[in-house]
C-alpha cells in the first residue's frame, strides 16, 4: 500500500512519433548524422552512404506515460517506436498499475524477468528502461525533487560536455572540452578509406590545436585487425583520445584484444549497445575497455545504470553514459567516475547547440559554453515536459 501522500499508479500509456527526438537517428536529409558513416552494413555498397537506408530509423520515438491516481504524470522518451510500445501496453503495464510509485526495485525485478525468455537486450530492455525512467520522472514530480537529489545529491557544481558531430572544430568554439567524430570509412573501403578516415582526423586536429580532445565513434564498423591499425595511426599521427565501438558489442573477445593491442595512452571505449549490469560486467570482467558508454535510456533506465555505475566504480573504470539527454545528466552530476557528459549535436551543419531531443521535450537543458550549472536541472523528476502538440500515436491499449 502507498504511505499516506503517495499516489499509487493508476494507468501506463505508450506512444510512438517520429522525427529525430529520442530516435535521433530519425533526421532529415543532409544531416551529418546520415552522411557516409561507417557501419556493419557497410560491405554492402548499397547501404553504404546513408544508414537509413538500412533502417536505422525504422523504429522512431517511444513514449512511456505513467499516471498516479491524483493525475500527476510521469513520462519518458527512448527508442523502440511501435515494437516496444507493444510491449510496454501488453506486457509491463501489468507490473505497475496499482503499485506504489517507489517500488522501484521490484518492478524493474519483475519487468526484466517476465520478459527474459525473450528479452535481456535490445528492443525488450529500451521498453524497460523508458518504463523506468517515467517511474522516475513520477516519483520525482510527486515528491516535488529532481532525480539527481533522489539518486544522493550533486558531487560538483556542473556538467562539462564533450560534442559529438562532424565539427569538433565548431564544438572547441562553442565551449566544448572535446569533440567525437563520426569514422567515415570501414574495411570494406580497403586501404583507400583508412588513409580518407587519417587525412580527415589529420585535418580536425590542424583546425583544433594539439591539446582539444579529439576522439572517433566507429559504430560497430571495423574487424580488430582493421581497428588495430587505425587505433595505431590516429594516435601516433594525431593525437586520438578515444577509439569509440570500434567492434561488434557481441565481441567481448575482440574488445578484449583491442584494448591489448592499442597504444598505450589511447583509451577504448564502448558500451552504448550494451546493456543491464550482467552486460557491463562481462564488459568489465573481461577487461574490454577504459570506459563504458552506458545509455540510459537502452541500458535498463536508472534503476540498473545505478548498479552499472558502482561495479564500475568498484573496478576503477570510468563511465560516461551516452548521448540520452537530461536522463543522462540527473545521473552524470552525482557520480565522480562521470567527470564529464556526452552532448549529441544534432544540428543538421553541426553548428550551433540545439537540444539533444528536440522538438520533443519542453524546457530541455542545453550547455552553454559546453557546461550546464546544476541549478538547471532544479525541477522534479527529470525537469522537462512532454511537447504535446507533437502528432503522438497510442497504437495498443489495454
Ligand atoms: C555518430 C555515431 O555514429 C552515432 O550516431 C552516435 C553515437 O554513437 C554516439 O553519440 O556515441
Ligand atoms: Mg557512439
Amino acid at each position: 500500500m502507498a504511505a499516506a501522500g503517495l499516489s499509487k499508479i493508476k494507468h501506463v500509456r505508450a506512444f510512438t512519433v517520429r522525427g529525430g527526438g529520442a530516435d535521433y537517428h530519425d533526421q532529415g536529409e543532409g544531416h551529418w548524422i546520415d552522411n557516409h558513416i561507417a557501419t556493419p552494413m557497410a560491405r554492402y555498397p548499397e547501404y553504404r552512404q546513408s544508414r537509413q537506408s538500412f533502417g536505422i530509423n525504422v523504429l522512431g520515438t517511444l513514449i512511456v506515460e505513467i499516471e498516479a491516481e491524483d493525475g500527476t504524470i510521469g513520462f519518458a522518451v527512448t527508442t523502440g517506436g511501435e515494437p516496444a510500445a507493444f510491449i510496454v501496453e501488453k506486457h509491463l503495464a501489468r507490473f505497475l498499475e496499482g503499485r506504489d510509485p517507489r517500488e522501484v526495485e521490484k518492478i524493474w525485478d519483475q519487468m526484466y524477468f517476465s520478459t527474459q525468455y525473450y528479452g535481456r537486450k535490445g528492443l525488450v530492455v529500451n521498453a524497460i528502461s523508458g518504463v523506468d525512467l517515467a517511474l522516475w520522472d513520477l516519483l520525482g514530480k510527486l515528491r516535488g525533487e529532481p532525480v539527481y537529489q533522489m539518486l544522493g545529491g550533486a558531487v560538483r557544481d556542473e556538467l562539462q560536455f564533450y560534442a559529438t558531430g562532424a565539427r569538433p572544430d565548431v564544438a572547441k568554439e562553442l565551449g566544448f572540452i572535446g569533440g567525437k567524430l563520426p569514422l567515415h570509412h570501414g574495411p570494406a573501403e580497403g586501404l583507400e578509406g583508412l588513409h580518407k578516415n587519417i587525412a580527415e582526423l589529420a585535418e580536425m586536429r590542424s583546425r583544433v590545436g594539439d591539446d582539444f580532445w579529439l576522439m572517433l565513434d566507429c559504430w560497430m564498423s571495423l574487424d580488430l585487425d582493421y581497428a588495430t591499425r587505425l587505433a595505431h595511426r590516429a594516435y601516433d599521427e594525431c593525437g586520438l583520445k578515444w577509439i569509440e565501438e570500434a567492434l561488434s558489442p557481441d565481441d567481448y573477445w575482440a574488445y578484449a584484444a583491442l584494448k591489448k593491442n592499442a597504444p598505450k595512452g589511447l583509451l577504448v571505449t564502448t558500451g552504448e549497445h550494451e546493456a543491464t549490469r550482467w552486460g557491463f560486467r562481462m564488459l568489465m570482467d573481461m577487461e574490454c575497455c577504459d570506459i563504458i558508454q552506458p545509455d540510459v535510456g537502452w541500458c535498463g533506465g536508472v534503476t540498473e545504470l545505478i548498479k552499472i555505475a558502482n561495479y564500475a566504480d568498484s573496478k576503477g573504470v570510468m563511465m560516461i553514459p551516452h548521448g540520452s539527454s537530461v536522463y543522462s545528466y540527473h545521473f552524470v552530476i552525482t557520480r565522480h567516475n562521470s567527470p564529464f557528459a556526452e552532448f549529441l549535436m544534432m544540428h543538421p551543419g553541426p553548428t550551433e547547440v540545439v537540444p539533444m531531443f528536440h522538438p520533443q521535450l519542453i524546457g530541455e537543458p542545453v550547455p552553454v559554453n559546453g557546461r550546464l550549472h546544476v541549478s538547471a536541472l532544479d525541477k522534479p523528476g527529470f525537469g522537462v515536459e512532454l511537447n504535446r502538440e507533437l502528432p503522438m500515436h497510442r497504437p495498443y491499449t489495454h
